[in-house]
C-alpha cells in the first residue's frame, strides 16, 4: 500500500488552528494526528475534548487521535463522539489492554496501540491480531520537535516480523522526529503511516513539505 502522512497539529499555531486545519485539508495529507496529553502519563498538557471537537468541525481528513493519558478507557466514548476515526492508547497506560482495544472497536473506531521507546515489540504478540495499527514511538512521548531515536529501525524489523506472522493487514505508524531525511528509510523498514509535526509546521511551506513526505525521492518543491 501507499504510505499515509499524518501531520500533527501539536506543532500547529493554536491561535490559528482553523487556518492550519484548512491547510491540511488542502494538502496531500491523509490523516490529521491529534496528540492528547494529560500531564500524568507524559510531562506535558496539550489539548482535550473541546479542541478535538473544534478540529473535527473543520477537518476533511480522518482524525488520528493519540491518547497520551492514564486510564484512557475512561474517555474512549468521548473521543469517539468528538470525532476520532482511530484511537491510539499506550501499552504502558492500559492494564486491561485487550478490553480497551475491544471497546475502541465496538465504538466503530480503528484500534491502535502505541509503545514507548523502552517497550519491547514482543509484548504486543498476544494483542496484535486485534489491532488495526501499531504506533512505534520514535521519541519519548510528551513533546514535539525531539530528535528521532535510531533504535526505531530495530523495532520496525521486530514489528514487521510479528505483522507477517499474525496480521498482514496491520498498519505500522511511526511518531516523533519524522522528516524528509528519514521517511524513505522508514518506509523501507516497513512503516506505512507517518506522523510529522515540526517537520511540517516549522517549515517555510507546510503544504510542500507534506507533498515531499508523501512522495519521498521526488523533488516536489519547485
Ligand atoms: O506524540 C507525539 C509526541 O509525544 C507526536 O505526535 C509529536 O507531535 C510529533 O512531533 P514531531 O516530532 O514530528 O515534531
Ligand atoms: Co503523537
Amino acid at each position: 500500500m501507499n504510505h499515509l502522512v499524518a501531520p500533527s497539529i501539536l506543532a500547529a499555531d493554536f491561535a490559528n488552528l482553523q487556518r492550519d486545519i484548512e491547510l491540511i485539508n488542502n494538502s496531500e495529507a491523509d490523516l490529521i494526528h491529534v496528540d492528547v496529553m494529560d500531564g500524568m502519563f507524559v510531562p506535558n498538557i496539550s489539548l482535550g475534548l473541546p479542541v478535538v471537537k473544534a478540529v473535527y468541525k473543520h477537518a476533511k481528513k480522518p482524525l488520528d487521535v493519540h491518547l497520551m493519558i492514564v486510564q484512557p478507557e475512561r474517555y474512549l466514548k468521548d473521543f469517539k463522539e468528538a470525532g476520532a476515526a482511530s484511537i491510539t492508547v499506550h501499552y504502558e497506560a492500559c492494564p486491561n489492554l485487550h478490553r480497551t482495544v475491544q471497546v475502541i472497536k465496538e465504538l466503530g473506531c480503528k484500534a491502535c496501540v502505541a509503545i514507548n521507546p523502552h517497550t519491547t515489540v514482543a509484548l504486543l504478540e498476544d494483542i496484535i491480531l486485534d489491532l488495526d495499527m501499531v504506533l512505534i514511538m520514535s521519541v519519548n512521548p510528551g513533546f514535539g520537535g525531539q530528535k528521532f531515536i535510531d533504535n526505531t529501525y530495530k523495532k520496525l524489523a521486530d514489528i514487521k516480523a510479528l505483522k507477517r506472522r499474525y496480521n498482514p493487514e496491520l498498519l505500522i505508524e511511526v511518531d516523533g522526529g519524522v522528516d524528509e531525511t528519514n521517511i524513505a528509510k522508514l518506509i523501507d523498514a516497513g512503516a506505512n503511516v507517518f506522523v510529522a509535526g515540526n517537520a511540517v509546521f516549522a517549515s517555510a511551506d507546510p503544504s510542500a513539505t507534506i507533498a515531499s513526505l508523501k512522495h519521498p525521492g521526488i523533488l516536489s518543491r519547485s
